[in-house]
């Protein structure tokens, strides 16, 4: 029984299971919207016709995923036309009668067919959402399993037919960009883990109009557990809000433009290169949604890992292989956890990081690192180590400590110097600090400046490109960037 659709319908009173009783943080004023996401824009065209500035829109691509995790992509193929006819059949379907819907209803513990997910989790506090869904496997084509295709309208099954072929196409070739964009030798590297025993679904989402959307949701904050998500949007009503820099923002709609996103797998794939987005789906009071996802996945039991040659001293290994399972990955997502965030081979503990559940993670110590993680600033005495011995910081009443960071030392090709401190306890009193730092965007490529490097003070570093998680792997090793990218 699809029972959310059917709710929506009668108008009934809705269940406890969608109310998230504590609110839900959207805008702290409620007629001041969220800031709609100034998404990259990647023209599919450019990135496939090397005679026009490829390298300038891969640039682009590998640029976007690395900090925002999703693009929007434009001039992609599929014609806007064949984009609303798959808009029009699954308003179509939805609009059939219940009996009819049901006909091409999933089973309790199945994935294809029409319905909500199963619950899988355990967690008996888990919130469900507030949507519909018709999932459909559409590759290969022998997977396809027709007894879940609705046959009415009448056009469905040829509409689905034409539109996946047609993602299939911009899918691949776009995994290709992706690996380009990371100078990968072989552009088939992510592709051969679809080639191999993967699967390309289709996930219509139905979001019914909701009185309360302060306190229900269409979907919960999630990463999606793919290789990648292409989104179709609703033309006219939006709900897809994404996190970012721990601030959630709209994501506008583009007329015709095609939300892709970078997946659990492909994050774990990428060494933590391409970052799989955190993303929700708010309801509207009056109007209802819908949205069609194109989603990939690795064959089940696949080991999914690091590529090897993402991984290097510069960068070292972020996440351990990981068996990829449906359900397993269900489960993630309906207790708010993520795949990337189970296998990280260090604690993400001592970065204030948001959970898809919205709280900041309270400081909690970690397996490898009991305390240093769990106490970043604190209770500790500052200590510097200058000329290889340790040397007391004193407390001057008023003043701050100003150190040099990393980056700025190979910026200013060792002019500055970031220097090794430490923080040791006392055995009576605790201690504070508080300290305010500052970092390069995300994936950026530092490198000595040009005006510091000169025949008499040759060049010290390697262009290294910044990665906070790469940073703290540094850290839990003892290891420092600036020695690493040492030439
Ligand atoms: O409906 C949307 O805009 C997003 C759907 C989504 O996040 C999903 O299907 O995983
Ligand atoms: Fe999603």
């Amino acid at each position: 029984m699809d029972s959310v659709h059917e709710i929506a319908i009668t108008g009934q009173n809705l269940p406890a299971k969608y109310i998230y009783t504590d609110g839900i943080n959207l805008s702290q004023d409620p007629s001041i919207p969220l800031p709609l996401l100034e998404i990259p824009v990647v023209d599919f065209n450019r990135l496939a016709t090397p005679s026009i500035g490829t390298g300038e829109e891969l640039e682009r691509l590998r640029s976007a995923l690395s900090s925002y995790g999703c693009v929007m992509v434009t001039n992609h193929r599929v014609a806007s036309s064949l984009m609303d006819r798959v808009r029009l059949v699954f308003k179509q379907f939805l609009a059939l009668p219940m009996e009819e819907r049901l006909k091409w209803q999933k089973e309790v513990d199945g994935f294809d067919g029409y319905g909500s997910d199963m619950i899988v989790t355990k967690d008996v506090a888990v919130v469900h959402d507030f949507s519909a869904r018709l999932r459909l496997i559409t590759w290969p084509e022998d997977r396809r399993q027709m007894k879940y295709w609705p046959e009415k309208p009448h056009d469905f099954r040829e509409v689905l037919d034409e539109y996946s072929s047609k993602l299939r196409v911009l899918h691949d070739a776009t995994l290709k960009a992706m690996a380009r964009s990371l100078s990968l030798e072989d552009d088939s590297t992510f592709l051969k883990v679809i080639r191999e025993g993967g699967t390309i679904s289709s996930r219509f989402n139905f979001y019914p109009p909701c009185p309360t959307p302060d306190r229900v949701l269409g979907l919960k904050p999630h990463s999606d557990g793919t290789v990648i998500t292409f989104l179709l949007q609703d033309r006219e009503v939006e709900g897809l809000q994404v996190l970012k820099d721990e601030q959630w923002f709209r994501v506008p709609i583009v007329a015709d433009g095609l939300v892709l996103n970078v997946g659990d797998q492909l994050e774990i794939m990428s060494n933590g290169e391409f970052k799989s987005p955190i993303h929700r789906v708010v309801l509207n009071t009056k109007k209802e949604r819908i949205s069609m996802a194109t989603l990939s996945f690795p064959e089940e039991g696949k080991q999914i890992e690091p590529f090897e040659g993402l991984v290097s001293r510069e960068r070292p290994r972020l996440y351990r292989q990981v068996k990829y399972n449906g359900v397993t990955q269900l489960g993630y997502y309906q207790s708010g956890k993520r795949v990337t965030d189970e296998n990280l081979l260090f604690s993400r503990f001592d970065i204030p990081f948001q959970t898809p559940a919205g709280q900041i993670r309270k400081t909690q110590g970690s397996k490898n690192y009991p305390f240093t993680a769990a106490m970043p600033y604190t209770i500790c005495q500052h200590k510097v180590l200058k000329d290889g011995q340790w040397y007391r910081v004193p407390v001057v009443a008023d003043a701050l400590v100003l150190n040099a960071g990393d980056h700025l030392e190979i910026m200013s090709n060792g002019e500055f110097k970031s220097p090794v401190h430490r923080v040791v306890l006392n055995p009576k009193r605790e201690r504070i600090s508080v300290v305010i730092a500052s970092f390069p965007e995300e994936g950026r490529q530092i490198e000595p400046l040009e005006d510091l490097v000169s025949g008499e003070r040759p060049r010290l570093y390697r262009q290294v490109k910044y990665s906070v998680v790469a940073q703290v792997g540094y850290y839990h090793s003892g290891m420092r960037l600036a020695d690493v990218a040492r030439i």
